[in-house]
């Protein structure tokens, strides 16, 4: 593992839509990153030999443009966020390097100290973001307090949105805020988390 060399992050939410965004790799992994990318609109070019089914149909929707062939210097110019996701410590290594070069954000699924962002396990509940990071120590970790809370979460935002049955006036501090501006909490059920 790779996590000691991980300073501590920043952690941030980004506007990508537009955004052109260099995927290398088409694996499982590289798919699920060219899943969330898609999903927040950006402009997402796959560099690979091959394909994972799911990241094959996006590109065969159009909603990806897929490169079929390896990775070559030069690929990460004109992006903003690069994903290496090959696996192969060269290829990543060589990726990182380009586009840490270049001044950009990279990401390495495999060896993360390499890059310089690293991706949390998300939940979305409307407007409502969860992200989880351990910061790289443990992404089953991460994946398995994601779907904890999100469990609770759902329960909370559902009576958040649905009357607000269970909202209290505010007496100990914001928890949320209701379209009046108006300030509400969560009942102490819902913070037995
Ligand atoms: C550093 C980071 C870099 C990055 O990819 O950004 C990274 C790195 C590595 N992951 C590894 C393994 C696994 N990762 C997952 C799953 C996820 N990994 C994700 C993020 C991150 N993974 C970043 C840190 C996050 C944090 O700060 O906690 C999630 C949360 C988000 C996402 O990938 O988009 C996503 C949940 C997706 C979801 O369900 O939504 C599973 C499967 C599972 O558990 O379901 C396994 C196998 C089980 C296991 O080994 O735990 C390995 C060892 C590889 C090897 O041994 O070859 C490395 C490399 C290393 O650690 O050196
Ligand atoms: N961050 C995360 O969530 C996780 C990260 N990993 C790590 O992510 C990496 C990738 O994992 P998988 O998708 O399962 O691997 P995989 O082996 O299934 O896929 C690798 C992909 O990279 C492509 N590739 C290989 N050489 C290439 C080159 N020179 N140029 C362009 N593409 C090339 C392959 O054709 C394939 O599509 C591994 O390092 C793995 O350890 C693994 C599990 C979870």
């Amino acid at each position: 593992m790779s996590y000691q060399s991980l300073p501590a992050l920043y952690p941030v939410f980004l506007d990508v839509s537009g955004l052109p965004c260099l995927v290398v790799g088409g694996g499982p992994v590289a798919s699920r990153k060219v899943s969330g990318l898609v999903g927040a609109g950006a402009a997402v070019r796959v560099v690979s030999p091959d394909a994972a089914p799911e990241l094959a149909a996006l590109a065969g929707a159009g909603r990806v443009t897929w490169e079929r062939r390896r990775y070559a210097p030069g690929d990460a110019r004109g992006h903003a966020l690069v994903f290496a996701c090959t696996g192969v410590p060269e290829v990543d290594a060589a990726v990182a390097a380009e586009a840490r070069g270049l001044g950009l954000w990279v990401n390495v699924a495999g060896a993360p100290e390499l890059g310089n962002m690293i991706l949390p396990a998300v939940h979305r509940a409307g407007s409502l973001t969860l992200a989880i990071s351990t910061g790289g120590m443990s992404p089953s970790l991460a994946r398995a307090l994601r779907d904890r809370l999100a469990a609770v979460l759902e329960t909370a935002v559902t009576e958040l949105t649905t009357g607000m049955r269970f909202a209290l006036p505010a007496s100990e501090g914001d928890r949320c805020r209701p379209s009046d501006g108006g300030a509400w909490r969560l009942p102490r059920e819902e913070e037995g988390l």
